[in-house]
């Protein structure tokens, strides 16, 4: 695929975490909006491709940034070029980042670098502790000695690259941007805001060259997203597929579901598309929004995850047939529905949801969802679970969403983990099941009965495996790698 004609849209957005989601989302909204001409992207990778994964950036790079986006529902597949994306590089091409960054048409840089791409400690802040994202801010300090623009290069992880490419912004005098973070995670603004002032402030306290913490905090407002479009990894013959039925040739091509959402807080000093003209919604508080979305969307997704491959099912449609399973999940809903504001009808957004989760041509995989158990439950199940066992109910989806993930360990799953050091340890401490829990919130599981309820579906769960001292083998995730 190549463009033809119709010049491309100037470089005006950048995009941190080019992969499948970005694709079917924010690049889709900007391709829609009235004024889709003036916005193009300019998207960078995250980290180096696994092997056997594809290289999305050079693919991309390849075919103009055009790739085909497949909407599939139940009844068939819609083939959509889109074009928003006018240039795409690897990650660690910090220089175009920065320049990107530094020049003053660049209003908005969106993210989609995963959950563990932002590299928090459990107490929200940055992982100070984290080697990569303290040897990048190490090299930043060291550049604010120097105004060589080369200095600023260099960043490995993806807190690092916007902070270097915000320096350079600073010290291009390009003005205010917004950043706007798409990833699955609660209060995802106020995160991103709080790690990269915190970090820019390790920064400025051992560099020369000013404050980098008060420029940001006077020019980057940070938007906070709830983002909602189920995206799994393109399955193997998709690229066939779009050649049957379209006769183009695209080597990464895009799967995704008819369903799209995209609520925003927050002010886009520099601008913005018209992305309201594709559906998505600007609000003044996107938290209830976003906790409906995370809690009956991404916490059902947990729960099927790992209560799904224990009974061995391998996709969503599956898992969400078998009937314990479906009754498990509409409980969750009643619970979590009890914490959300009634207007937003957790309800109908259930009953939706239910006919996206059997939407059976979309195949997403309960192992690709099941990554990161550890962040993701204490995110996404554990408000509700406190909240109930605060007001003295037992809520057996969370219970069972907590139970599935430690017995999913203690059954020997092969599970990814950004934590996964700490969750091998757990699983290799003399009480595993206590110390998975703990790894969760000690307070919560530790002589209490939502603790007793949860440690008896363990034993359910784990069966006749109750007797090995081992999970099985743990990978790390992103944090363990460098970007
Ligand atoms: N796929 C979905 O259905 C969906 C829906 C809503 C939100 N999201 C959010 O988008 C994120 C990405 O999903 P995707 O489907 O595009 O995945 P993907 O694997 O296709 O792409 C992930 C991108 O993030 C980069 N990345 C991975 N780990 C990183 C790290 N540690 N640091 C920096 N960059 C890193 C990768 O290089 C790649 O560019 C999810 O983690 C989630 O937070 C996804
Ligand atoms: O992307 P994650 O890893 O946060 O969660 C896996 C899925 O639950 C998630 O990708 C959903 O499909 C998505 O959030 C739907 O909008």
């Amino acid at each position: 695929m190549r463009r033809d004609t119709a010049p491309a849209a100037p470089p005006r957005l950048v995009h941190l975490g080019l992969g499948a989601f970005h694709r079917a989302h924010q690049a889709w909204y900007t391709a829609r909006a009235d004024d889709a001409a003036e916005w193009g992207i300019v998207a960078f990778g995250g980290r180096a491709p696994r092997p056997g994964d594809l290289d999305v950036p050079a693919a991309l790079a390849r075919q103009d940034g055009l790739y085909t986006l497949v909407e599939r529902s139940e009844d068939g597949d819609a083939f959509t070029v889109v074009d928003s994306i006018v240039a795409a590089h690897p990650g660690p091409r910090t220089d175009l980042i920065n320049a990107h960054l530094a020049d003053p048409r660049t209003a908005v840089v969106t993210l989609t670098i995963t959950e563990a791409g932002y590299r928090l400690a459990p107490d929200g802040g940055p992982d100070l502790a984290d080697p990569a994202l303290l040897a990048d801010l190490a090299r930043l300090r060291e550049a604010s000695a120097v105004d060589d623009p080369a200095a600023l290069t260099g960043a490995t992880t993806a807190p690092g690259r916007l902070l270097a490419g915000l320096e350079a912004r600073r010290r291009a005098g390009a003005g205010p941007i917004a950043l706007v973070p798409c990833d699955n995670l609660p209060g995802n603004g106020a995160l991103l805001r709080g790690g990269l002032l915190a970090l820019a402030a390790e920064v400025d306290a051992g560099g020369h060259h000013g404050s980098l913490a008060s420029w940001l905090a006077d020019h980057a407002s940070v938007i906070s997203t709830s983002v909602d479009r189920i995206t799994p990894r393109a399955e193997p013959d998709l690229a066939e597929t779009v050649r049957r039925a379209t006769g183009r040739s695209d080597a990464v091509p895009v799967v995704t579901e008819p369903f799209s959402d995209w609520v925003l807080e927050g002010e886009f000093p520099a601008g913005r598309p018209a992305w309201e003209a594709a559906g998505a919604l600007v609000v003044d508080d996107v938290e209830p929004f976003e906790s409906r979305k995370l809690w009956l969307l991404n916490g059902a997704h947990s729960l099927l995850a790992y209560a799904g491959l224990l009974a061995d099912h391998v996709t969503v449609a599956q898992a969400i047939e078998d009937p314990t399973l479906r009754r498990a999940v509409e409980g969750w809903w009643s619970e979590a529905a009890r914490h959300l504001p009634a207007d937003l009808d957790a309800a109908a957004y259930s009953r939706a949801l239910l006919a996206r989760f059997r939407n059976h041509r979309v195949e997403h995989r309960l192992a690709q969802i099941s990554a990161d158990g550890s962040a993701k439950i204490r995110l996404r199940i554990l408000p509700v679970l406190r909240a109930e066992a605060d007001a003295g109910r037992a809520a057996p989806g969370a219970e069972l969403a907590v139970a599935a993930w430690v017995a999913a360990h203690r059954r020997g799953l092969p599970l990814v983990d950004a934590a996964g050091d700490d969750v091998a340890r757990a699983c290799s401490a003399a009480e595993p099941v206590e110390a998975l829990l703990a790894m969760l919130d000690p307070a919560l599981f530790a002589g209490t009965p939502v603790g007793a309820r949860v440690r008896d579906g363990v034993r359910r769960l784990v069966g006749a495996a109750e007797g090995s001292r081992h999970c099985g083998e743990i990978s790390p995730g992103a944090t363990a790698r460098p970007a």
